[in-house]
C-alpha cells in the first residue's frame, strides 16, 4: 500500500509498522480494507477497528496513538498489557512469539546494568525442578537497550491485596498458604536457590487456592558481588527498601547476606501479616523498621488476633527468630510445624464470634484426610523434580460453611484482581478462594532454553565491555562510583543502630 492511500492514518500506520507488532502484509491488508470503507477515517478510528478485530490490544493501541512505538516487542515477547509497577521497573503481560504462552515480563529502567551470563545461569537453575508454589524465573534478555526478565504469567491476587481487602485470614487458611509457600521454598532451597525477597506482595493466591511465590530469581541476583550484580545500585536499593517489612535482620545488616534461613524469617513476617492484618513493625521510618527487625519483638499475635492458636504463634515466633540458628533447620521442618494448624479451624473462633472452639467451622479437606504426599513435578508435568524429595502438598482450602465464595471477576481473566469476598458475618477474616479443580497448565510454564530464544535486536547497542556478555547502560554511573545508594543505606543503618544502642545504654544507666 502506498503512503498516499493512507490519508489521515498515515503516521499511525507507519508507527504500527515500526513497532514490529504485526506482520506488514497482514497490516496492509486490514488497513486497506478498512480505508476502502472509511476513506476519511482518523487514526483513533483505525486503532479502534484493529482492537475490535483483535489485531492489537487496547494497551498497544494507546501506546502507538501516543507515539510510543519502541519496546512493545522485546526479544521473543510481545507486550499485551501493563500489569503493575514495582521497585525495579514495570511489569507487563506478554505473549511469547515462540509458543504463544503468556508471561509476566519485568522491564528494567534504561540505567540498569546487566549481566546476561549471570542471569542466564539463574534461569538454568530453575529448569531442574518444578513446584506449584514456585513461579520459575524463565528468561532474561536485552532488546532495544531495555533489559527484561520473565516468568510465566500466574493468575490470582497477591496475599497483600487479599488481606488489604478482606482483613486478616482465618488461622487455618494462613497455615495452608504458609505450608504451600514453605513447600515451594523447600524445593528451591534443595536446588541451592533461595528467594531473598519473600513478602506478601510476592505471593499470588490463585482462584484454585494455590499460593505461588513470585519474583523468584531477583533476590539471589541482588547478592552477586558489586561488579557483577544484575541491576544497578539504585534499583537494588529500591528493591531492598520495598522489602523492608519482611527483611531478615541479617540481610538488613548485610544486604548481600540472603540465605534460606532469611527466607524463613520473611515467611514468618508473611504469616504474621496474614494472621494479624499488619506487618510486624508497621510504624516508623525505614531506619526505625530496620532497627526493629534487629532488636524489637513485634506486638504479640494474640493481642491483635486472639483466635490464633498459641502453637501457631510459636511457629511464627521461631521463624522470626533474630538469630538464624534459632529458626528451623530447614523449610521441610516448617511444613511439619504448620501442618497441625491446617485443620484447626474449630479452635479458631472468629473476631466478634462469641462461639467457642468447635463451633461448626470445618477444617480444609474435612474428610479428615491429612494432606497427602504429592510429587511436585506431576503438578505441572514436563520438568522433573531434580534431586528433590517429594514435598507434602496440602489440599487447596475449601469453603467455610456460610461463606459465599465469589469467583474471580470477569475481565482480566488471566490476571485476576478480584478478592475473594468475606462473609458479611465474618468480619475481618478472609474467606478462602474456591477449591481447586484445575491444575495449573504446565504448558504455560515452558519456554525454550536460552540458546533457542531469538537474540534481541539492538536498536541502540549497549556498549559491551566484557567478552562474556556483560552489558552496561551508559547512564549507569552509581554502580561504578564505589559507594552507591546501597552502600549509603548500609552506612546509615549501621550509624543508626549504633546511636540507638548507645542511647538505650545511656538511658538505662
Ligand atoms: N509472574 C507473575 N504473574 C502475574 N503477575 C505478576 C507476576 N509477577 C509480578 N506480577 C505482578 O506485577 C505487579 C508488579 O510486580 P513487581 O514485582 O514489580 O512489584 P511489587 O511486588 O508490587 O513490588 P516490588 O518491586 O517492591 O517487589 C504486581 O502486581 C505483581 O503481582
Amino acid at each position: 500500500m502506498v503512503t498516499s492511500d493512507l490519508g489521515a492514518c498515515e503516521w499511525f500506520v507507519w508507527d504500527l509498522r515500526r513497532s514490529g507488532l504485526i506482520d506488514r502484509g497482514q497490516l496492509d491488508a486490514i488497513v486497506g480494507e478498512f480505508l476502502k470503507r472509511n476513506p476519511r477515517a482518523e487514526a483513533p478510528a483505525l486503532a479502534d477497528h484493529l482492537v475490535h478485530q483483535g489485531t492489537i490490544t487496547p494497551f498497544q493501541a494507546e501506546r502507538i496513538l501516543n507515539g510510543k512505538t519502541q519496546g512493545l516487542v522485546l526479544g521473543p515477547y510481545v507486550l499485551l498489557d501493563a500489569i503493575g509497577t514495582g521497585s525495579m521497573g514495570q511489569v507487563y503481560k506478554a505473549s511469547s512469539k515462540n509458543d504463544q504462552n503468556l508471561f509476566a515480563v519485568k522491564v528494567l529502567p534504561r540505567r540498569s546494568m546487566w549481566n546476561v551470563r549471570l542471569a542466564r545461569r539463574q534461569v538454568r537453575s530453575f529448569a531442574n525442578f518444578s513446584h506449584p508454589a514456585v513461579v520459575p524465573f524463565m528468561d532474561v534478555g536485552t532488546a532495544g537497550g531495555l533489559h527484561y526478565l520473565s516468568w510465566p504469567l500466574a493468575e490470582g491476587q497477591t496475599l497483600e491485596a487479599v488481606v488489604q481487602r478482606t482483613g486478616r485470614l482465618a488461622p487455618a487458611l494462613a497455615a495452608v498458604y504458609g505450608v504451600q509457600v514453605a513447600q515451594g521454598l523447600t524445593i528451591a532451597h534443595q536446588n541451592s536457590l533461595f528467594h531473598g525477597l519473600v513478602k506478601p506482595s510476592n505471593i499470588l493466591v490463585g482462584s484454585d487456592g494455590q499460593a505461588r511465590i513470585l519474583d523468584f530469581g531477583i533476590g539471589s541476583l541482588l547478592v552477586e558481588n558489586e561488579g557483577e550484580s544484575l541491576v544497578d545500585t539504585m534499583s537494588t536499593a529500591n528493591t531492598l527498601t520495598s522489602g523492608l517489612d519482611c527483611a531478615s535482620p541479617e540481610s538488613i545488616m548485610e544486604p548481600t547476606n540472603r540465605t534460606p534461613a532469611g527466607d524463613q524469617y520473611s515467611l514468618g513476617c508473611v504469616l504474621y501479616y496474614a494472621l494479624t492484618g499488619r506487618v510486624p513493625f508497621p510504624e516508623g521510618s525505614a531506619v526505625e523498621k530496620m532497627m526493629a527487625h534487629q532488636a524489637k519483638e513485634p506486638t504479640p499475635i494474640r493481642e491483635l488476633a486472639p483466635e490464633v492458636p498459641d502453637g501457631l504463634c510459636k511457629v511464627v515466633a521461631k521463624l522470626m527468630a533474630k538469630t538464624p540458628e534459632d529458626r528451623y533447620s530447614g523449610c521441610e521442618e516448617v511444613v511439619e510445624a504448620l501442618e497441625p494448624f491446617l485443620g484447626d479451624l474449630s479452635a479458631s473462633p472468629k473476631p466478634g464470634d462469641s462461639r467457642g472452639p468447635g463451633s461448626g467451622l470445618r477444617r480444609p479437606g474435612s474428610s479428615g484426610s491429612r494432606p497427602g504426599l504429592s510429587n511436585p513435578s506431576s503438578n505441572y508435568g514436563g520438568r522433573t523434580a531434580g534431586a528433590s524429595a517429594p514435598v507434602r502438598t496440602p489440599p487447596p482450602p475449601q469453603s467455610l460453611p456460610g461463606v459465599k465464595i465469589n469467583p474471580m471477576p470477569p475481565g482480566r481473566a488471566d490476571v485476576g484482581r478480584g478478592a475473594p469476598k468475606s462473609n458479611p458475618g465474618v468480619r475481618g477474616i478472609a474467606a478462602p478462594p474456591p477449591p481447586a479443580n484445575r491444575v495449573p497448565s504446565r504448558a504455560a510454564f515452558q519456554i525454550p532454553p536460552a540458546a533457542e530464544v531469538e537474540e534481541p535486536v539492538y536498536e541502540a547497542p549497549v556498549p559491551q565491555t566484557r567478552a562474556e556478555n556483560l552489558r552496561w547502560a551508559e547512564e549507569d554511573t552509581n554502580s561504578r562510583s564505589g559507594v552507591g545508594p546501597l552502600g549509603l543505606v548500609m552506612v546509615a543503618v549501621l550509624v543508626m543502630v549504633a546511636v540507638y544502642f548507645g542511647a538505650t545504654f545511656l538511658m538505662n544507666k
